[in-house]
């Protein structure tokens, strides 16, 4: 099977997420997509008010309920520690050692891989397939990446340029403002029934 994972945060999933899962599922003929959020993200502080790992997941859950490309994983919830993608590739790989993995990200990530942990045992444990998006050239993100061996596993594809973050949708919670439309309708539900980001957490990087 081939399968793509898009980790993150998810903090919460929205819009883009989904639509760069989506876009790397058509156009790289992806079989399955996996959502993987990071129990503990090995590059960002969360802020104290954040919601728990298991809210994230289950926010994961609601965004993707009703549609069969997708599943959500535990896998990085339920390992101690950072979640670093190299180990999450190697549980993977030791699982289904027949499924081909191909690892999505957003283009401004995919600039940070050479500081990634074990980069090189990234690339050579799945494809590295990334979005263009808003401030991510190609050109750059190649160059960033060209002295890594594998680097030949690093693949394009589209996505409509959405300029939606999961940082937006906590200021517009925090500041009363509608998330309708920028985040799936049971993730605001979700959202709005936990009281999930109604104080303004420290800006995360
Ligand atoms: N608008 C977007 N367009 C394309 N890719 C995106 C977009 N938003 C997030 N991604 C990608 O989705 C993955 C998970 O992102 P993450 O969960 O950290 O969300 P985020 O919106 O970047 O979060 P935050 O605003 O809290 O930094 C990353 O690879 C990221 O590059
Ligand atoms: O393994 C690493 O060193 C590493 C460093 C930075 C980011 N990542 C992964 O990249 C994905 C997107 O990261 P983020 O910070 O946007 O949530 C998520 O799955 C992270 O675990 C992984």
């Amino acid at each position: 099977m081939r399968v793509g994972i898009l980790g993150g945060t998810f903090n919460p999933p929205h819009l883009a997420h989904l639509v760069c899962a989506q876009e790397a599922h058509a156009q790289l003929g992806l079989d399955r997509i996996v959502l993987m959020p990071a129990g503990e993200p090995p590059h960002k502080q969360l802020s104290a008010g954040d919601p728990s790992p298991d809210t994230r997941y289950e926010l994961c859950l609601a965004a993707v309920r009703s549609d069969e490309r997708f599943v959500v994983s535990r896998a990085e919830l339920d390992r101690p520690g950072r979640s670093y993608t190299v180990d999450t590739l190697r549980l993977l790989r030791e699982r289904d050692p027949q499924d081909e993995l191909t690892f999505i990200v957003g283009g401004d990530m995919a600039a940070s891989l050479p500081s990634w942990r074990e980069p090189e045992a990234v690339l050579g444990l799945a494809t590295l397939a990334v979005a263009e998006r808003v401030g991510a050239k190609r050109e750059a993100i190649e160059r960033e990446l060209a002295p890594l061996a594998g680097a030949g596993r690093v693949t394009f594809f589209d996505m409509p340029r959405i300029d939606v973050s999961s940082s937006l949708v906590r200021e517009r919670v925090a500041a009363a403002r509608p998330i309708r439309y920028l985040v799936p309708d049971a993730v605001a539900e979700a959202i709005d029934r936990n009281g999930l980001y109604r104080a303004a957490g420290e800006v995360t990087t």
